[in-house]
Order: C-alpha cells, then sequence, then structure tokens
C-alpha cells in the first residue's frame, strides 16, 4: 500500500505503569476518512491506546513504540489540530465557567488568524450543524445550561471545527440513554464525513461498530486479538475472543441464551497467565496456547492473534454457547 494511503501509523505501541505493561505491543494504521473501531472489554487497553495518540497518556504512564502521522513522527503540532479528541465525558472537555461559544471560538482563533467577530460566527454555524436549537442563543449559554446529549454534540462541534484529519472518540456515548446515543452518533458521522477526517471509535458496542465503522481492531489484555475489515472480523471471527463478544451479543431466534455466554474476566495487566492471555477463558485453548502467546499473522483478509484460528466453526456463536431447558 502506498504510504499516501496512510494517515496514521501506530507500531509495536507500548504503555507501562511502573514497568508493567498495559499496553503490550500493539500496531495498526488508519487510513483517510476512514472509521476505525477499537473494541474490547474493560482494561483491554482501548483508552490508553487512543488517548496516547493525544499525547494524553496518563501521569505515570511509560509510552514506548512509533506514532507517525502522514510519516512524520513529530505529532506535537498536529496535536489538537490535526488529531481532536471527543471524549466519553463531555464536561471534561469544557471549561465550566465559559459560555460554549466563547469555548468554540477560542478554539477557532488558536488555529486561524480571523477576527473575533469571525470566530463567534463560526462558532455558532458549528453549533447550528450539529442540531444545537436557537444556536446563537445557546452559545451565550455555559456548558451545565446544556443536557448531555446536547453537551456531546458541542464537543463534536468543537472537535470537527478546524477540520482535523483525524477524530478521535473515546466511547463518546456511554454517558446517554440509548436514543440520544444514535443521535449523537448520527452527528458524529455527520460532521466527520463533512470535514473528510477519519475516525479512531472506541467502544464496547459491537452493535456500534458494524453500524459504523470500515475496520475493526479487537483488543484483548493489551494487545491486537484480531483486525480487519468489520464485516470479515465479525461476520468470520478467527479468534475466539472475538467469536466470544459476537456470542455475547443478546440474539434474536428459536434457541434462549444465558448471558453473558463469554465466561470469566480478562486478566488485569500484572496477571497474565502463561502463553495466550486469552487461554484460560478459551474453549479451544491447548497445551500450546497455555505456554506460548500466538504473534498476530494474516488470515483470511484480517490480521488474527491465535494458534487455533481454523477451529472456529462456522457457526462461531455455538463456541460459547449455553442452551438452557426450554
Ligand atoms: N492511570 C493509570 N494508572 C495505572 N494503571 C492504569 C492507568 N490507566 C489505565 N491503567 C491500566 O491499564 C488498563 C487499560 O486501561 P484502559 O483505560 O486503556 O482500558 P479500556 O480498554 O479503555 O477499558 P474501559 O473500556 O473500561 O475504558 C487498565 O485496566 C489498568 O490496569
Amino acid at each position: 500500500m502506498a504510504s499516501s494511503d496512510i494517515l496514521l501509523s501506530v507500531r509495536d505501541l507500548r504503555i507501562a505503569f511502573h514497568g508493567v505493561e498495559a499496553v503490550r505491543g500493539v500496531s495498526f494504521d488508519v487510513r483517510p476518512r476512514e472509521v476505525l473501531a477499537l473494541v474490547g472489554e474493560s482494561g483491554a487497553g482501548k483508552s490508553l491506546t487512543a488517548r496516547a495518540l493525544l499525547g494524553m497518556a496518563p501521569r505515570g504512564a511509560t509510552v514506548n513504540g512509533e506514532i507517525r502521522l502522514d510519516g512524520s513522527p513529530d505529532l506535537a503540532a498536529a496535536r489538537g489540530r490535526r488529531i481532536s479528541l471527543v471524549p466519553q465525558d463531555a464536561l471534561s472537555a469544557l471549561s465550566p465557567v465559559h459560555p460554549v461559544g466563547d469555548q468554540l471560538a477560542a478554539a477557532v482563533r488558536s488555529v486561524h488568524r480571523v477576527s473575533r467577530r469571525e470566530a463567534r460566527a463560526r462558532a455558532v454555524a458549528a453549533l447550528d450543524r450539529v442540531g444545537i436549537p436557537d444556536a446563537a442563543r445557546r452559545a451565550r449559554a455555559h456548558p451545565h445550561e446544556y443536557s448531555g446529549g446536547m453537551r456531546q454534540r458541542a464537543v463534536i462541534a468543537m472537535a470537527t471545527l478546524n477540520e482535523p484529519d483525524l477524530v478521535v472518540a473515546d466511547e463518546p456515548t456511554t454517558a446517554l440513554d440509548a436514543e440520544r446515543r444514535e443521535q449523537v452518533l448520527r452527528v458524529l458521522s455527520e460532521q466527520r464525513e463533512a470535514v473528510g477526517a477519519a475516525l479512531l471509535l472506541v467502544t464496547h458496542d459491537l452493535d456500534v461498530v458494524r453500524d459504523h465503522a470500515d475496520r475493526v481492531l479487537v483488543m484483548y489484555a493489551g494487545r491486537t486479538s484480531e483486525l480487519g475489515p468489520t464485516h470479515t472480523v465479525l461476520g468470520q471471527p478467527r479468534a475466539p475472543y472475538t467469536a466470544g463478544l459476537l456470542a455475547s451479543l443478546p440474539q434474536d431466534g428459536p434457541r434462549r441464551r444465558r448471558l453473558p455466554t463469554l465466561p470469566g474476566t480478562p486478566p488485569a495487566p500484572g496477571e497474565l497467565p502463561p502463553g495466550c492471555a486469552f487461554a484460560p477463558r478459551c474453549p479451544l485453548a491447548t497445551d500450546h496456547c497455555r505456554s506460548e502467546e500466538p504473534e498476530t499473522r494474516e488470515l483470511d483478509g484480517r490480521l488474527v492473534a491465535c494458534h487455533h484460528p481454523d477451529r472456529i466453526p462456522d457457526d462461531t456463536a455455538t463456541l460459547f454457547e449455553e442452551e438452557q431447558p426450554a
């Protein structure tokens, strides 16, 4: 693939706390305008990975590996301009003491040499674009005067205002109810497309991945479990962990199933088992899995880290299925 097809490249990203790695050598590319979803259970390292792209690793974290934007490792100037963040909690992105419109106008002026009046007009237009009703008046209100969904839309307006190349959205809808979630994801998708940005979308929700992502990176215990086009990975997973996540989704059908069907919990960073970190929860695990961690390799149009990807049945749900007596 030509390098111009790659907007952002991440190679062997490792993030450690006190010498214990929570992200253990993750590599992926983000292509211009694509939506790449990062999924996995809590603690997989999704947020750490996403925030490392913005230089926002938590205090005490040691970050190693290579992150390049358009081939350049010098990301300092790009962060906040060419790469922007939509966080889980809009209140963490907005100052409580300034009107929302002022904050958006300040973001405009941090990048463009325009008058205050022009910056303000762009801020109001951006709020209008994300569906804030009566945007000119609302621009004068403070964040606490907005509903949760409106605040999240205002943050999307702020994150796309300066036409970044990449938006990083870290669980952008977790704090919202189901109806608002759909609305906020739609607004995010519209604004991203309008400015021509790529999106790295951190989520727990495979339905969101299916509906919004071109490709998906499934993370487990700080590593890549599976990475490839969404329809390939979710349509016919080759990592038992992906199959387990899919099996845990509520499904329609004649058979009633107990949920969640993926047994156990992921290991904490300092408590990894020997071999494959997923082995203690994996119905396919062998002695080989319990002694040697699998490398990622290419298979059927995706990357997968598993010693036995060929043993996954076509009907992947049966791998973890627990039928209940009717
Ligand atoms: N500030 C921190 N100090 C120490 N360890 C941390 C810190 N932040 C994260 N970790 C460790 O890294 C692991 C991965 O964290 P991360 O926030 O990336 O998980 P995640 O996949 O985004 O989970 P969630 O879906 O719950 O947000 C955590 O389980 C924790 O062990």
